[in-house]
């Protein structure tokens, strides 16, 4: 048996018949058709990636773009806010995992972001069924049956909006070949979503506007610019209203801050705002500072959201989404609710607090939560601190934001470098790589949500001190980062991590082939650019089952 595909498309995923619903010869032909039309924009914006980062390598710094001026000055605004996502005060995210979809859509949060890329591992099982899962829960037929509980689960009446986070531009789909390349990962999980969904979802969920998207990643607004005509092309495949598909940036790479306003016009007719995404921008900070000694970081838990380049960032964001009409969401604070210790839960839950009044107070029109446990407490801060209105788009313009600057934005965080924090972005880097090659793209440890986004911080930050040589200066002992000294944490981490998991999880695990990768790329001479991308290869399977590299 295999799949039904047109002209120039090979699947060399497994195939299965609830997937043969999801690859359909026209939605196939529908994503080979984007494919076609935008491979070399995405070839070229990937290579404009490569040259800024050369600039940046050469001591060049990411600043605005005196070429576009003249669309930060310009007196504009996006198409306006549809009433079905007017109000977003609390986001829950989650994979796209079955039970997880439901619980999300259940969970009181105003919208539900399904995520194919932080979140997900993105493994042809994981990815294909995430595509079965969002089309029964557009349609309201997705159910879980959970056997070793008994337990059925099934959409309530109310349940939060659907946005769909599709892969950054970086990651190919090796399962999919069009026209003897990968397709392009994005392409694809938009493609297959738009196609199945975007009729269903229009009258069910949105109102008449849809589907929603968030767009992950991006440093350009030329990336945008794809987007926008991504969007344009299946609007007009679908013969809908220009402007019915609508999407939020997250503003999650440093070269993207200088971009908020151009990335906002090239997407005005299907813009919903801009998101901070607080952990990729911290990653983004230190990959486009890779060749910049003078800006390393300090331990990874120091680097909150009151540092000043963070403020700032979320003050710009704020500024400039209200200022062309469009939402400015919040982010993701890392607690997790504790559930054997209520008073080291209350603790998280008062940082989560904490977190969220802060972005409301400054003007953030809604939060991101990781966990349902989370939401009635973002919401009561949001509902608390937002004057009876959705949003606070027209109340909160942020004047005085206006006045940040290139430096502002630039500020090196500040604090100190610790053995601990060399042991725990080890500890971290390792665990969350292996739960990754076996499908989980987000994990609790240490009482914290991990994903791909903070596990990058974990890497590159190893990866900066390594590379530099750094004093530990919070330890007051004179230690340096080298080689030895990281092959010797490297060891009694994993002695550690085989201790707390125990020796047959350990030994069951891909711990080994986690620590290996992980420590080359901690390493390597020449920063790689994603961990996953890298990973990736470990997590593709042909079918049949053969070794398979990219
Ligand atoms: C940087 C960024 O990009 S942030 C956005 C990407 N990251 C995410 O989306 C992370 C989402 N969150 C999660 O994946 C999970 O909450 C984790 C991994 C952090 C913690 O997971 P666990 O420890 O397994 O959660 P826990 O055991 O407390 O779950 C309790 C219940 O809540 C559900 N749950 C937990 N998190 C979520 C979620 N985000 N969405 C829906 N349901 C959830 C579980 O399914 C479980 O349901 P059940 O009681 O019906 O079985
Ligand atoms: O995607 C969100 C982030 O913080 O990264
Ligand atoms: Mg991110």
């Amino acid at each position: 048996m295999g799949y039904d595909v047109p002209e120039g498309v090979d699947i060399r995923g497994r195939y299965d018949t609830e997937f043969s619903k999801i690859l359909t010869r026209d939605a196939l032909q529908f994503v080979t058709d984007l494919q076609r039309e935008f491979r070399n924009h995405i070839k070229y914006a990937m290579e404009c990636r490569r040259e800024a980062k050369m600039r940046y390598n050469n001591g060049g710094l990411p600043g605005f773009d005196p070429a576009t001026k003249y669309i930060r000055e310009g007196e504009w605004v996006c198409a306006p806010v549809p009433a079905a996502v007017a109000d977003r005060r609390v986001e829950i995210t989650g994979p796209v995992e079955r039970k997880m979809v439901i619980n999300a859509l259940n969970s009181g949060a105003k919208v539900f972001m399904a995520d194919f890329e932080d979140a997900l591992s993105p493994s042809w099982e994981n990815l294909m069924r995430g595509h079965v899962n969002l089309r029964d829960a557009v349609n309201r037929t997705i159910t879980f049956h959970d056997q070793a509980r008994n337990k059925l689960y099934k959409l309530n009446d109310q349940t939060a909006k659907l946005f769909v986070r599709p892969r950054g531009w970086h990651l190919p789909e090796a399962h999919i070949f069009i026209d003897g390349e990968p397709a392009t990962g994005c392409l694809v999980d938009f493609g297959l979503y738009f196609f199945h969904n975007y009729a269903n979802f229009r009258k069910v969920q949105g109102q008449g506007f849809g589907p929603f998207f968030y767009l992950p990643k991006m440093e350009h607004s030329r990336e945008a610019r794809i987007w926008n005509n991504v969007f344009g092309r299946a609007e007009r495949w679908a013969g809908i209203e220009r402007g019915s598909i609508r999407a939020t940036v997250l503003i999650e790479t440093l070269p993207a801050v200088f971009q908020m306003n151009e990335i906002l016009y090239e997407l005005r007719d299907h813009s919903v705002g801009l998101n901070c995404g607080r952990w990729d921008y911290i990653f983004s900070y230190v990959k486009t500072f890779q060749g910049h000694p003078d800006r390393l970081l300090p331990d990874r838990v120091q680097v909150g959201m009151a540092q000043h380049l963070l403020r700032s960032y979320s003050d710009l964001l704020i500024h400039t989404c209200h200022k062309r009409g469009v939402h400015a969401m919040g982010g993701m604070a890392a607690q997790i609710p504790i559930r054997d210790d209520p008073a080291a839960n209350e603790a998280a839950l008062e940082l989560v607090r904490k977190d969220k009044l802060r972005e409301v107070k400054a003007g953030h029109d809604g939060t991101w939560a990781a966990h349902p446990g989370l939401i009635p407490a973002c919401m009561e801060v949001f509902t608390n601190n937002m004057v009876n209105a959705p949003n606070q788009i027209h109340s909160m313009k942020r004047q005085d934001a206006s006045e940040l600057i290139e430096e502002d934005l630039l500020q090196s965080p500040r604090g100190v470098r610790t053995m601990e924090g060399l042991r725990l972005n080890t500890r971290v880097g390792i665990q969350y790589l292996a739960a990754w090659l076996t499908g989980a793209g987000s994990v609790p440890l240490y009482n914290l949500m991990e994903d791909a986004a903070t596990a990058e911080i974990s890497r590159v930050q190893n990866w900066q001190w390594l590379k530099y040589g750094v004093e530990l200066d919070g330890d007051g002992l004179g230690v340096k980062v080298n080689l030895d000294l990281f092959g010797r944490v490297v060891e009694e981490e994993m002695a550690r991590i085989e201790r707390e998991v125990g020796k047959d999880k350990f030994n069951k695990g891909m711990y080994k082939e986690a620590c290996k990768l992980f420590t080359r790329q901690c390493t390597a001479p020449v920063l790689d650019d994603f961990l996953t991308l890298d990973a990736y290869n470990n997590i593709v399977m042909y079918h049949p089952i053969e070794s398979s590299r990219l």
